[in-house]
């Protein structure tokens, strides 16, 4: 799914600095070994529900920064708020009719959906009649305006509750990326509400429905998986030549259950190398004890750790945050001309289009080095350095063919950057520092809207360039496998067929025995370019074709631009060969999306 070490969807962590001020940031070191977010109320209170509906962690950072907010609040006004968290994974422990004040933190994840863990209850509220008059709610939406339904299930799950009559306390925000300061201003507004709104005094309701932390592995709790396989797929001549690898994961006794389409989360650890680079900036020898952050996934070290461990485990040393230029600012006592600048616009990157390209360039270590921060504390640093993420890679092996194996297929990102090597954490943690036979945590993490049809006879039509080829390894196996007899039918694109043709000989022989219709567009083997949508626009006879036998179409890889000229391509094959004008056209593959005939895994890097 993602490959990238700059993907879009890796979060901050939940403190930022514009409401803590750098002399009140946490003290790391007392933070974290009590899950205050658990909290069980016993005695009577004014209770406020705040539910995450979360794909990758991110809501639930904010969901944690509005308790702690709430937390203060209800301190400072001696009053009894009763904040309690709750992912909306877990809605059946919630009764909307004995909750006074919902605020709703969600996440759009897919093509526009909901995340997956929070389909039933997503769809539960999208098709119950219940009336919520009694209910006073507000929604914070978080997503990416890279995408093409920016916030979406926000907005859908705002709507809905306002027409089951529930009272929206304030607008919706819809977040874009990681914008601390929208995500603020509506703490601000949700807290300034609280003083006019009434909730009555009741008893926690929910005291007697805790969650049961029986899950299984998951993203907090990952299983640790010994890699079991690793190969090159791709020849490298030249430094610009596509890295592909291709590494097989061991799940036995995990009791991790995947299905074809969907994706293995993989926590990476930084290079020690970068490690040291910043522990040489910041004149630490590594060996200060500390505690792990809130973060950190479980098993969690019992006590302190080393600076060293903590900072190759769980900090991002390569995207900064932008409020850790904030507190150097602050610092300073001399005006600092450049970081003035940069700053002068304000801390979101989305408006402030100047830091947004300055941080693109650079890393953790970079700002240090750049800027003066002797005056600022350790600590402070580290509270405002974002977590290091789990990268999700779809799954490119059917459980059909092995239950307990997991592969994925990785590009191993290094490119250079005001003149510097910069390389990605996760793919060249598996690359160049994990061998055979060691281990790292992972989970899985469903992808429910990219499934294979349950009808075996029907035809797919599969389009995945690069590594967006990952899954449909997987649909294709399990079609063999289970003796589909629907035509498989794969558009696939690299530069050149002698150096990043992934899986050739695999392809070769599934087309020789007859299992698949390879179609290939090397970018880069004659004078003009040729891509996947090309081929689609030759094949129209052959792609209308497969649609009108009710065949599923598939799309995987870059959201920005390929998923784009897809779409375009097929537009003008159901224009060519269906007769229909561009709405028509249009209309028609909206409705084969609707109707799950249509399904894309596509993303932003
Ligand atoms: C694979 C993928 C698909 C996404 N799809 C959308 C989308 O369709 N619309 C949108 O606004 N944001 C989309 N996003 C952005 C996420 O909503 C955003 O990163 C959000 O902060 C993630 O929150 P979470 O970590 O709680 O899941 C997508 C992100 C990823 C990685």
């Amino acid at each position: 799914l993602l490959d990238s070490s700059n993907s879009s969807h890796v979060s901050n962590t939940i403190d930022d600095f514009i409401d803590l001020g750098p002399d009140c940031s946490e003290d790391i070191s007392d933070v974290i070994s009590v899950d205050r977010y658990k909290t069980v109320y016993t005695d009577p209170g004014k209770q406020i529900l705040i539910l995450y509906a979360t794909e990758y962690g991110f809501s639930e950072d904010v969901a944690r920064k509005l308790y702690d907010r709430l937390v203060d609040f209800s301190v400072s006004k001696d009053d009894i708020f009763q904040p309690r968290i709750l992912n909306a994974k877990d809605y059946e422990l919630i009764s909307f009719d004995q909750e006074q004040l919902l605020l709703l933190v969600i996440a759009t994840s897919g093509d526009g959906v909901s995340p997956s863990d929070a389909r039933p209850w997503y769809n539960d509220v999208m098709t119950t009649d219940s009336n919520l008059r009694h209910l006073n709610y507000s929604v914070l939406a978080l997503g990416d305006s890279n995408y093409r339904y920016f916030c979406r299930a926000g907005q859908m799950i705002d709507s809905r509750l306002l027409y089951l009559g529930a009272n929206r306390l304030i607008e919706r925000s819809n977040v874009d990326m990681e914008d601390w300061t929208v995500i603020n201003d509506w703490i601000k507004k949700i807290i300034s509400c609280l003083e006019t709104v009434v909730i009555e005094t009741r008893v926690d309701y929910m005291s007697s429905r805790l969650p049961c932390n029986n899950d299984g592995y998951c993203r907090t709790r990952p299983f640790v998986a010994k890699m079991k396989v690793k190969r090159n797929l791709t020849t490298v001549i030249d430094s610009d030549d596509k890295e592909t690898i291709h590494c097989e994961f061991d799940l036995s006794g995990s009791g991790l259950e995947f299905i074809s389409g969907d994706a293995l989360g993989i926590y990476p650890c930084n290079d020690p190398t970068d490690v040291e680079q910043l522990l040489s900036v910041l004149g630490s020898t590594g060996q200060e004890q500390l505690n792990p952050p809130q973060w950190a996934y479980q098993p969690k070290p019992d006590g302190k750790i080393s600076l060293k461990k903590l900072l190759q485990m769980y900090y991002d040393l390569k995207n900064i945050k932008p409020e850790l230029l904030k507190v150097i600012q602050h610092g300073q006592k001399d005006m600092n001309n450049t970081l003035n600048r940069l700053l002068v616009d304000g801390l979101s990157v989305k408006k402030n289009k100047m830091l947004d390209e300055y941080l693109k360039k650079r890393e953790v270590v970079d700002v240090l080095k750049e800027f003066n921060y002797e005056s600022v504390a350790m600590e402070t640093i580290l509270t405002n350095m974002k977590g290091l993420q789990p990268r999700y890679y779809s799954i490119s092996s059917s459980p059909l063919k092995d239950k307990n194996t997991a592969c994925i297929t990785v590009a191993v990102v290094r490119y250079k950057v005001l003149g510097k090597l910069r390389s990605g954490v996760a793919t060249t943690h598996l690359q160049d520092r994990m061998s055979v036979i060691e281990t790292c945590p992972v989970f899985i993490s469903r992808n429910t809207d990219f499934r294979l049809p349950m009808n075996k006879n029907l035809p797919i039509i599969m389009i995945g360039p690069g590594t967006g080829i990952a899954p449909f390894r997987a649909f294709i196996q399990e079609r063999i496998h289970d003796e589909s007899v629907g035509k498989n039918i794969l558009y696939f694109g690299c530069r050149n067929k002698d150096k990043d043709f992934l899986y050739h000989d695999e392809m070769e022989t599934w087309v020789n025995e007859g299992h698949l219709t390879l179609r290939t567009a090397f970018s880069r083997d004659q004078k003009s370019k040729i891509y996947v949508q090309d081929l689609l626009i030759q094949d129209a006879c052959l792609v209308w074709k497969t649609l009108q036998d009710g065949g599923h179409l598939y799309v995987c890889g870059d959201a920005k631009h390929m998923s784009n000229d897809v779409h375009s391509a097929l537009l003008d094959v159901c224009q060519s060969q269906g007769n229909m004008d561009q709405s028509e056209a249009s209309k028609y593959l909206t409705l084969l999306e609707e109707s799950q005939r249509y399904q894309k895994d596509v993303w932003v890097t």
